[in-house]
């Protein structure tokens, strides 16, 4: 860079630089040519280099959940996200959705050939409905039947990025390893991509949703079902509803069968961190795949374990599940896509115990080290509840007070004889005996 000279040519090239702790930002240098054919040759010569990469994305088709988080969707594409795509060169088709589902109706339906990708620009609830229309739509097409628990499931040729706008955001944090829109724009138009695990919930033999994050029973479930009636209160209203539930103590009895994950690398004590290019996911989904060829070929018995009890919480982390309120998050070894589940289960305890537990989460002391809290490495797992969901619903009609409707038979136990709900990637699950296993790879457009 030199200083301009009235008659030079000004060209400013633009760059990606890192700055503090996963933050990127938009850098800028200006070349002074007095040349103008040089001048030319130069930016061909540097556009043709970018063109040979071929993974940065040219078309994208995005959706902005105007509602999510503080409603700033809609402000933080146009201000932060748009005016990159455009010095990158990067068309868009934008749908800012109209109501709930409106983005998983259309991708489920739309020709998806003319993109190279999806963003959403919302939370992990938006993110959810992208990944449920893109894999409905992929499966659709395969023939696939998704109500079977056994079917093998297309992987989808898309990705998808995440410009984070919602109240949790742990789906972007987890992966990008902060909440910065701008960094995640940068991180689609330089086209980087991270595998994902995808989790299948099933009632019965009919399929209910995919999870990616946290699908959580007991405490996470009742404090999504209380928060979803503060909506109005934006992020806040976690808080909110996490002390109102934290204060009820509720603990819900049933039986949990789970195949531990034996042939990946790692466990979820270990002191490993799932990054970029990550060694453990690269070789677990090796070993993943080898095991399931074997057990298609030999149908090997598997060997499920048994845990029966009084739970406070049912958490089963396919990532970290990073978030601002826990930074290393619920599960802080789990991988992002070594095929496998953490599954986190904390017993009957003190509230004093519990909140020590959930204390844990917010510094760098370990969560599982408590005698009422236990952890496995998973492929797949049941819960069934104690109380029969029929039972549940005549309960559910006479209504459950904040500090809900305890045994009857011990007034003081604090169990409860209502089912709790699963919180699926902060999207509620009605039914409270599920089946649950990995199923697939989701391509996201970013990496940490
Ligand atoms: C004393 C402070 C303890 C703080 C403990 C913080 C633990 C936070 C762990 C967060 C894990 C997030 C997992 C991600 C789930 C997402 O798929 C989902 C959709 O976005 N988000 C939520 O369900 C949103 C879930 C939000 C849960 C918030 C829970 C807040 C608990 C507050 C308890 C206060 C007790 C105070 C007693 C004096
Ligand atoms: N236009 C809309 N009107 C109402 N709801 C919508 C609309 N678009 C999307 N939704 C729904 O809003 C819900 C929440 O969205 P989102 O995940 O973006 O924000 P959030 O819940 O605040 O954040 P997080 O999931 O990170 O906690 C999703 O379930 C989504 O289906
Ligand atoms: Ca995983």
């Amino acid at each position: 860079k030199r200083l301009s000279r009235q008659e030079d040519v000004p060209r400013i090239l633009y760059y990606v630089q890192r700055s503090k702790e996963h933050h990127w930002c938009c850098a800028e240098v200006t070349f002074y040519c007095s040349d103008q054919l040089l001048c030319n040759q130069w930016v061909q010569a540097l556009q043709r280099r970018l063109d040979l990469q071929g993974v940065r994305p040219k078309n994208l088709l995005v959706f902005i959940n105007p509602f999510g988080g503080k409603q700033l969707g809609k402000h933080i594409y146009d201000k932060k996200v748009a005016p990159l795509f455009q010095l990158a060169s990067i068309t868009t088709e934008v749908i800012v959705t109209e109501h709930a589902n409106h983005a998983r109706d259309h991708l489920a339906e739309v020709d998806l050939r003319i993109y190279d990708g999806i963003v959403c620009v919302g939370g992990d609830g938006m993110f959810s409905e992208v990944i449920h229309g893109l894999i409905c739509q992929t499966q659709k097409i395969a023939g696939i039947d998704q109500n079977d628990p056994n079917s093998k499931l297309v992987a989808c040729s898309l990705r998808i990025g995440i410009i984070p706008a919602g109240s949790t955001d742990c789906i972007c944090y987890a992966t990008v390893g902060v909440n910065d829109p701008v960094t995640s724009a940068l991180h689609i138009i330089v086209g980087d991509s991270q595998p994902m695990d995808v989790s299948s919930v099933h009632h019965n033999n009919t399929f209910l949703k995919y999870s990616v994050s946290l699908l959580g029973y007991g405490f996470y479930g009742d404090v999504l079902k209380d928060s979803e009636n503060n909506r109005w209160m934006g992020p806040s209203r976690y808080d909110f509803s996490g002390f109102k539930t934290f204060l009820s103590h509720q603990c819900y009895e049933g039986t949990v069968l789970y195949l531990p994950a034996t042939e990946t690398l790692g466990n979820p004590r270990d002191e490993s961190r799932c990054t970029a290019g990550c060694y453990v996911c690269q070789y677990s989904g090796k070993l993943l795949d080898l095991s399931n060829n074997k057990q298609e070929l030999k149908h090997v018995e598997e060997d499920w374990k048994v845990v029966k009890g009084k739970f406070l919480a049912i958490n089963a982390a396919n990532m970290s599940c990073a978030c601002s309120k826990s930074p290393m998050g619920l599960s802080p070894a789990a991988h992002l896509a070594d095929g496998t589940i953490d599954l986190i289960l904390v017993r009957k305890c003190s509230r004093f115990n519990f909140l020590r537990h959930l204390i844990r989460h917010t510094n760098k002391d370990d969560q599982f080290d408590l005698a009422f809290v236990e952890v496995y490495r998973v492929k797949q797992f049941i819960f069934t509840p104690k109380y029969s969901e029929e039972d549940n619903i005549d309960i559910r009609d006479i209504g459950k007070n904040l500090f809900g409707q305890f045994c009857s038979d011990h007034p003081a136990c604090g169990c409860s004889q209502v089912n709790s709900n699963w919180n699926c990637d902060g999207e509620i699950i009605e039914h409270a005996a599920v089946e649950v296993r990995y199923v697939l790879f989701c391509c996201l457009e970013l990496s940490g």
